[in-house]
């Protein structure tokens, strides 16, 4: 089934006199419970189509429908109800939060905000959050900036997963993460996926990366979907010169294990 559907989206900026398209006419779907991956270089448009997405800015044209809504004509206390649904971890998790705040409180916000589960059941709800991403339910009185960075990622997908989404997105979640740690992440977020059937939609530049978690991959070059598939198939086969300069970026790519194979969907 499909849960997201974009069609033709468009969005120009103008920055320092000129005109910039940053997405041209980009249409695309994830289906429930799978991953997207969103490749491209630097500047071809991938944090505007997720920032569209997390309605943070408007497009200039095109649509999107969220379990069968329109999502961008969501408004008032509609997109409030809905906005629980799609949720989104960014790479800079200290500029996302307030770097003083404590884990409980960030973890809190979400559940009272969205009123998931009465107040009182909350501090053990947090725990739960904290166990599952792998933290000791003695962090809640850390503040954010005193854990570390693969802490405060496992912290955001907590949050993430806080409010039951149907859809995650992530913006270059895990690339300043050490390989180690980011391999470790990566594995929690295919074991969350299959356990919950959260759909993601993954953005990054890192083939690599998106090749351990996504299902099917799209490649954006200046503004352009100009690739899609499943991806095995786009790696083995690429047919853009953009999804080839990606390739050649991550030299063993080739022979590193896929989703596919690894686990079987
Ligand atoms: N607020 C803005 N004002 C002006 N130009 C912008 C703005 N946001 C993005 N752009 C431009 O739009 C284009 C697409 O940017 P975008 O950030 O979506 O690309 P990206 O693929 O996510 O790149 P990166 O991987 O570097 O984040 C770029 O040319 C960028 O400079």
């Amino acid at each position: 089934m499909t849960l997201l559907s974009i069609e033709n989206l468009s969005k120009r900026f103008s920055s320092g006199g000129r005109d910039i398209a940053a997405l041209k006419d980009v249409s695309l779907t994830i289906a429930d419970g799978k991953t997207l991956g969103l490749a491209g270089a630097s500047g071809s448009g991938k944090s505007t189509l997720a920032r569209i997405l997390m309605r943070l800015i408007p497009p200039d044209a095109g649509t999107v429908r969220f379990e069968d809504e329109d999502w961008l004509t969501l408004s008032g206390s509609d997109l409030r109800r809905r906005r629980a649904k799609i949720q989104m971890v960014f790479q800079d998790v200290l500029g996302a939060f307030n770097p003083r705040a404590t884990v409980a409180s960030v973890l809190d916000d979400p559940l009272r905000i969205h009123a998931i589960v009465p107040k009182a059941e909350r501090p053990k709800e947090i725990a739960a959050l904290l166990d599952r991403v792998g933290l000791p339910a003695s962090y809640v009185a850390r503040s954010i900036r005193e854990v570390s960075g693969g802490q405060r990622q496992r912290i955001a997908i907590a949050r993430a997963i806080a409010t039951r989404p149907s859809l995650i997105v992530f913006d270059e979640a895990v690339s300043a993460l050490d390989v180690s740690i980011r391999g470790k992440i990566l594995e929690l977020l295919v074991e969350l996926q299959e356990e919950r059937g959260i759909a993601y939609l993954f953005v990054s530049h890192d083939l690599a990366v998106l090749r351990a978690v996504s299902h099917r991959i799209a490649v954006m070059d200046a503004g352009r979907l100009v690739e899609s598939g499943p991806a095995e198939q786009m790696i083995e086969n690429p047919q853009s010169q953009a999804a080839r300069a990606l390739i050649a970026a991550v030299p063993r790519l080739v022979i590193e294990p896929t989703r596919d194979s690894a686990h079987d969907v």
